[in-house]
């Protein structure tokens, strides 16, 4: 029956583009490699089922032959769904995050109303490429065989007539439902797409709710067209408001009720009363009263407002919240009346008051970002972008080597927040495994053996209404990451032993060494965990590739020095600084200035003075790469070298470290270090 259904579209989509072909040459093109029309079966099958061949709709016909004419596709040859590699989805995603970080809350609150009904949630680029998706864990594999997944690309020119494709062909909100779809491969799917455009009128993304399977009637996703639409066009409101925040926003219904509470369409305009942006509704509405084209976004971006309403700008101020109804009517050029709300200009974000930590440091970053670097161009580039995710509501992945200051950066995104709250910090691969569930997720009381008598509210809770830090988040055990994708879905969290769901606000910051795209691939870290957590990307360069290495060592030296006067390389040591290969980064660099300033005397840092692998002229990076794990290697020089150059007094050494005894006999015992005459008795 499936093998049957797939034959009679085949059929019917090559009827359409061979005996319909609106261009000359076309029809040429269109049967080449086809069968001809005479030679196709007649189908009482569908003809009885549906017998929707004459009346298919326009913009179905239109796109198929756009198909086989433009694109070149052939209907009777198959196609798998295409899925774009991870760097170029994440390319076609940084390009849209602004976007994506506003519209998030829609998104997911759309999500929420359409999961139980068999839909997925796609956000697609102008070029057709999913950039966000949400979905059901659970048929993960039927839905990425189905491409309604992140990174399908879904542009008409692969993958023939769809909902995504045709959205941004004919710049409509549509259903592209089963047999509408040109390659058979996908007639199981309905697929419902509303567009959503920038602020100057150019289509920035499709907003597409998906099913696998769905009834037989097109009409069955009436609602979902509707759903689409109203969400597009709340994203595109929130997006006009967040651009505008300092400009007069006006908000227009038909309804002087309504114009507050939900309004149909928004312009926003400058002093002089010039439209800097609009939403799509509001590009319909005012095109048509300027001369040029309906759907021509020219004509209103630009324009004075009074040449397109009957309304002086001037009186602006009058359409303020609780104005009069006559007061807020307006008179379209087309003499239709509507109703008007007016926003005046909030104030400008930089001139927002701040508390300290958010004054602005260097390099136009907040300070805390600013303090990161001492002006590497690869560092600054990736801070800028860093700083336009501080406030932002989206899952921030950062990756470095070992000891590139993962921990610091997130901090510092944290400390750089309005209003910040706690910092919690997980190292996921130094908790043990037995109590990582209970110490992430908090126990009720009783809740195991061993567990807390008034229970634990656990790591996640603590961080509510602040930053969660997940350190090596690739040594989380596998079992834990489901509970984890569950938290940052739903935003709650079930205690151990509980069974009520505690809501948590966090903002998850998570770090790795680690390929986790590699650990993805292997099956050690779930895909969908992955996407969810690397909601964007920050990458900290190694220490060897930072232009900044001076500047680091100054203000490592500066940080926490006994002596205010400080101390300060000779031109040597710095040499050799600068010729190191840094496999531990900057940790290997703090450990090794502090312990060259502990042996160092006279305020001057000398090359003996420096740990003996730095002594020595640079190492290759294979001989570095050869060894324990930097990090182990450089803590155990420095205390070895600390040691030594307090005699093996190890109160003397705890003191010049600024840590307490025990922690350096506690330290000696993990890295195997033992006072000379043990080691030769
Ligand atoms: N911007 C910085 N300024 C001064 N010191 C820094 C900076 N960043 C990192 N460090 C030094 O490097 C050490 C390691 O930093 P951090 O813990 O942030 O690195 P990481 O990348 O998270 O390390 P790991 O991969 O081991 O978790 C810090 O303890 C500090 O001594």
């Amino acid at each position: 029956m499936v093998a049957m259904h797939v034959r009679d579209h085949i059929e019917e989509v090559v009827r359409v583009v061979s005996t319909e072909t609106p261009e000359p040459g076309t029809a040429a093109r269109a049967r080449r490699g086809l069968a001809r029309p005479q030679q196709l079966r007649a189908s009482p099958f569908r003809d009885a089922q549906q017998g929707h061949t004459p009346l298919r709709d326009g913009l179905i016909r239109d796109s198929w032959r756009r198909c086989v004419a433009t694109h070149g596709l052939d209907p009777t040859r198959l196609q798998e769904a295409r899925i774009l590699p991870e760097a170029r989805v994440r390319e076609h995603r940084e390009r849209l995050e602004d976007l994506i970080r506003t519209a998030r809350f829609g998104l997911e609150s759309l999500h929420r109303r359409i999961a139980g009904q068999g839909y997925v949630l796609l956000l697609s680029d102008a070029r057709g490429v999913t950039v966000d998706f949400m979905g059901d864990p659970t048929f993960d594999n039927h839905l990425r065989r189905a491409g309604l997944y992140l990174g399908s690309d879904w542009n008409e020119a692969h993958a023939g007539t769809c909902g995504v494709g045709l959205c941004i062909a004919s710049g409509e909100a549509l259903t592209v439902h089963q047999t509408d779809h040109f390659d058979a491969t996908h007639v199981g799917l309905t697929c419902t797409c509303a567009p959503i455009h920038d602020v100057d009128g150019r289509l920035a993304a499709v907003l597409d709710i998906s099913a696998l399977r769905s009834p037989t009637p097109k009409d069955s996703q009436h609602l979902a067209l509707q759903l689409v639409q109203d969400y597009a066009h709340t994203i595109e409101m929130a997006n006009l408001e967040r651009r505008f925040r300092d400009r007069w926003l006006v908000r227009f219904s038909l309804s002087p009720d309504f114009v507050e509470a939900d309004p149909d369409c928004a312009v926003a305009l400058d002093d002089d009363g010039r439209i800097l942006g609009m939403t799509d509704r509001a590009r319909r509405l005012l095109a048509g009263q300027a001369d040029g084209s309906a759907r021509d976004p020219s004509a209103v971006i630009g324009r004075h407002f009074n040449e397109l309403v009957d309304f002086d700008v001037e009186r602006l101020g009058d359409l303020g919240r609780g104005a009069a109804t006559e007061s807020c009517g307006i008179e379209v050029r087309s003499g239709r009346m509507l109703y008007a709300h007016a926003a005046p200009p909030g104030p400008a974000p930089a001139a927002r008051s701040r508390p300290d930590a958010l004054r602005r440091g260097t390099h136009g970053l907040p300070a805390p970002l600013a303090a990161l670097t001492g002006g590497d161009p690869a560092i600054l580039a990736m801070l800028g972008r860093a700083a336009r995710l501080v406030e932002a509501p989206v899952a921030i992945m950062i990756r470095g080597e070992t000891g590139t200051g993962k921990e610091y950066l997130a901090k510092a995104l944290h400390q750089s927040r309005r209003k910040p709250g706690p910092f919690v910090a997980v190292n996921c691969a130094a908790l043990p495994e037995s109590l990582i569930e209970s110490e992430l997720f908090g126990h009720v009381p009783g809740a195991f053996t061993g567990a807390r008598a008034r229970g634990h509210a656990g790591l996640i809770r603590e961080a509510s209404g602040g930053t969660l830090f997940l350190d090596e988040i690739g040594d989380m055990p596998l079992a834990l990451q489901g509970r984890l994708l569950r938290v940052l879905a739903e935003r709650e969290v079930l205690p151990v032993g509980g069974s009520r769901p505690v809501p948590v606000d966090i903002r998850v910051i998570s770090a790795s060494h680690r390929d986790l795209m590699a650990e993805v691939r292997a099956g050690r870290f779930r895909e969908d965990l992955y996407y969810r957590l690397n909601g964007a990307l920050l990458t900290l360069p190694p220490l060897r590739e930072r232009a900044d290495l001076d500047w680091l060592v100054g203000r490592m030296l500066a940080d926490g020095a006994a002596d205010p006067a400080g101390h300060r390389l000779d031109p040597q040591a710095r040499l050799r600084l600068r010729a190191h290969h840094w496999p531990g980064n900057l940790r290997e660099l703090a450990n090794a200035l502090v312990c060259a300033r502990a042996v160092s005397t006279g305020g001057v840092i000398r090359v003996t003075d420096l740990p003996e692998d730095l002594q020595a002229p640079a190492l290759s990076a294979q001989a570095h790469a050869i060894g324990p794990h930097p990090r182990a290697r450089e803590d155990a020089e420095m205390l070895r070298m600390v040691l030594k150059s307090h005699r093996w007094n190890v109160s003397a050494a705890a003191r010049a470290l600024g840590i307490d005894r025990t922690t350096v006999h506690r330290r000696m015992r993990r890295l195997g270090i033992r006072p000379p005459h043990r080691v030769e008795g």
